[in-house]
């Protein structure tokens, strides 16, 4: 039976490079993906990972028909065995019911990467219509990592170095970026609590370099 699936985690942890990874290895076997984004960091019509991997894809952006989009590249003789639809979070509810009726009318696999939530650690309306639709939810295998060493499991937003808790739920970003930018930590649910990011709580490497010195 073909399914619906939704593959969600923090900001990170590798669900775009899983999304690589499943079209190389389909496309190796001679099956045709459909690949949809939506305002992937690489630029428009991009599935870029941090691993460095990219490759083309369709821009789902506002108002964008997905399985329309399908249904008239079918129409023209193209041939499609399985969808990819990543930075799924971005997409509007509708367009992930349409991605459900790719799956139940055309037959197709179809599988979303995405964000749960956002920086407020509320669900984006994306991800919240995959939870009620999709066949399948898996969380990744690789997880990132707080800042304490904990499992990550949600996305902080800093604006100059400050981990804030209001303003526009859409910003492209990244992690890692310098302190004068609008940038992204992932964090355990306990410090985005508390608001304490690696920088705020002085943390430094998980593994001290130098080991303590006893004191004999
Ligand atoms: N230099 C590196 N060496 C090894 N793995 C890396 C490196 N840089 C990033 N990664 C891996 O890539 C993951 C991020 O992959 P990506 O697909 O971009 O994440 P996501 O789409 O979930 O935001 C990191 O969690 C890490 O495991
Ligand atoms: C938490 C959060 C994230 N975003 C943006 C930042 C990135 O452009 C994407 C997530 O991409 P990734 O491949 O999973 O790292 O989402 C946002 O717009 N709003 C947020 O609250």
């Amino acid at each position: 039976m073909p399914e619906l699936v939704f593959f969600s985690g923090t900001m990170d942890c590798g669900k775009s490079t899983l999304a690589l990874q499943i079209e190389h290895n389909r496309s190796a076997r001679g099956l045709k993906g459909m690949i949809y984004t939506r305002d992937d960091r690489a630029g428009e019509g991009k599935l870029s990972s941090r691993l460095g991997l990219v490759t083309d894809a369709v821009e789902a952006g506002a108002g964008f028909d997905l399985y329309g989009h399908l249904v008239g590249h079918l129409s023209q003789g193209g041939r499609c065995d399985y969808v990819i639809a990543d930075e799924a979070q971005f997409l509007a509810p509708e367009q992930i019911d349409q991605l459900a009726r790719i799956v139940d009318d055309l037959g197709m696999d179809a599988y979303a990467f995405g964000i749960t939530t956002d920086f407020r650690t509320r669900l984006f309306p994306g991800s919240q219509r995959l939870i009620e639709l999709a066949d399948r939810i898996e969380q990744l295998q690789v997880e990132a990592l707080c800042w304490c060493g904990a499992r990550a499991t949600h996305n902080a937003r800093t604006v100059g170095g400050e981990m804030v808790v209001e303003g526009a739920q859409v910003v492209v970003g990244d992690v890692n970026r310098s302190a004068e930018e609008i940038g992204y930590e992932v964090l355990c649910r306990r410090h985005h609590r508390r608001r304490m990011t690696s920088a705020s709580s002085h943390a430094g490497a998980l593994s001290p370099d130098v080991l303590p010195v006893n004191g004999g």
